[in-house]
Formats: C-alpha cells, sequence, structure tokens
C-alpha cells in the first residue's frame, strides 16, 4: 500500500491532446493538487505524458477503468504501477477474483499505487440502474459493490460524496473513498447527476475529490483552483 500522502484534490484532465494538457499543469502546483488521466488523454498521448508528470512530482490518479478477466487486468494494474502512479481503478462489477487478483499482482511490485474501484458511476441515477437490470437504488448497490470491493483486498472505491457517510460508517475510516462529481455551488451540472460541493464533500469525509469540467474549463483555472481549496476547511 501506498503510504506517501496524496492530495485531496485531483483535476480531472479530460483533454484532446497533451499540448491542451500542458497548458493547464504548467499553472498547477503538485503541492496542492493532483492530476487525474482518463480514457481520452490516455489513448491520444499515452504513457509518456503520464511518466512526464510523475518525474515533475505531480501525483496521478490514472483512471482507465478496467474491466476485463482477472489476468488481464492484473497485468494492465502492474504497468500502471510502473508508470510510477499513485491511484488506479479497476470496475467493482468485474468482481472478486477479478480484484483480488490485481491486487495480489501489485504486491509484488516495489511502487504500490492505491487500487481502487469504481461502484455506481456519478453519472447514474436510480432509473439508469433499473434499466441495466439493477434492481437496487443507487446507494444500495454502491454499498453493495463497496463491501466486495473491502472484501476482495482493495484500497477503496470511487463514488458520489453523496454515499460517502454512509461508507464510512459502515466500511471504516481507512477505506479510502475517491469522489468524483464535485461541483461548486452554482457551476454547471453537466453529465453529472449524484454531486455535491467541495465544502459538503469534505464534511461527508472524502479522502479525495476528482474535479474536471468547473475548473478546466474556467476562465482561470488557477484561481478557480485556489477558490476551492480557500472554500475547504484545513
Ligand atoms: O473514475 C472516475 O474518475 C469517475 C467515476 C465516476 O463515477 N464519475 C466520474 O465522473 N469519473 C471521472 O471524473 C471526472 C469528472 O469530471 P467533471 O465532471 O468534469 O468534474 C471525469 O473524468 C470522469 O471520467
Amino acid at each position: 500500500m501506498n503510504n506517501k500522502s496524496l492530495p485531496l484534490i485531483y483535476v480531472a484532465l479530460d483533454f484532446e491532446t497533451a499540448e491542451e494538457a500542458n497548458r493547464l499543469t504548467e499553472q498547477l502546483d503538485a503541492k496542492s493538487v493532483g492530476l487525474k488521466v482518463g480514457k481520452e488523454l490516455f489513448t491520444a498521448a499515452g504513457p509518456e505524458l503520464v511518466k512526464n508528470w510523475v518525474e515533475h512530482g505531480f501525483s496521478v490518479f490514472l483512471d482507465l477503468k478496467f474491466h476485463d478477466i482477472p489476468n488481464t487486468v492484473a497485468k494492465a494494474v502492474v504497468q500502471a504501477a510502473r508508470l510510477g502512479v499513485d491511484v488506479v481503478n479497476v470496475h467493482a462489477s468485474g468482481g472478486r477474483k477479478m480484484m483480488a487478483t490485481a491486487k495480489q499482482a501489485l504486491e509484488k511490485e516495489s511502487h504500490q499505487p492505491l487500487l481502487i474501484a469504481v461502484t455506481v458511476l456519478t453519472s447514474m441515477t436510480d432509473e439508469d440502474l433499473t434499466e441495466i437490470g439493477v434492481h437496487r437504488n443507487a446507494q444500495e448497490q454502491v454499498m453493495a459493490l463497496a463491501k466486495l470491493t473491502q472484501s476482495a483486498g482493495l484500497d477503496g472505491v470511487v463514488c458520489s460524496a453523496q454515499e460517502a457517510e454512509i461508507l464510512k460508517s459502515t466500511l471504516g475510516e481507512s477505506f479510502k473513498l475517491m469522489t468524483p462529481g464535485i461541483r461548486p455551488k452554482g457551476s454547471q451540472q453537466d453529465d453529472q447527476k449524484r454531486v455535491m460541493t467541495p465544502q459538503q464533500a469534505q464534511q461527508a469525509g472524502v479522502d479525495f475529490m476528482v474535479i474536471g469540467r468547473p475548473i478546466t474549463k474556467a476562465s482561470d483555472p488557477a484561481q478557480a483552483v485556489s477558490d476551492i481549496i480557500a472554500s475547504l476547511s484545513r
């Protein structure tokens, strides 16, 4: 397990090109925020970009939401560890064997990122779950997948901040919660459905927040980061 102290906020770098992403990261301080690299940017710009940010001292969350057979996912998270990222994720719906095999593979690595699992995407509602044949509400489904994730030996889950209090009280303080769907007061909700403000998320006890468009689409992204950090209690 990774014992280095990680930042509270990971900025979601959902950009088309490395140039656009670098224009933003040049305005960010590696001591204040981490970087989240997801499917769009990783597909476009690849591992070199991630390694470069790690070398520049940024904490990186590689958000590729792996979901495949256990052997394939285990090998993929090992490659993520070798990039030097601090956090990597899989889909909890890949099941216990997939998650446990991935965790065991990481334990053999010299650098061990936190391994966390996506429960119910923050863009999903109870109705969306019904459509895919899940007849629990979002909170119940998050809890069920988080319990499975914990029993598979992972470090935590990705969930919405709305579920943070109940997860912390049921699964314990040390089980990490990474929460996207963060929207400062007055900002656009976009495609996010289960949202909270940064202050509400902090009060609910989340460990990490993922914030993208409210920062990346702001006229002054560095100021947007400072405003969010200033709004949080230390
Ligand atoms: O795993 C994630 O990071 C993730 C899980 C989830 O349930 N919801 C979610 O929004 N995300 C990611 O978090 C980021 C949120 O970005 P914004 O909606 O722009 O703040 C995106 O990059 C999503 O891919």
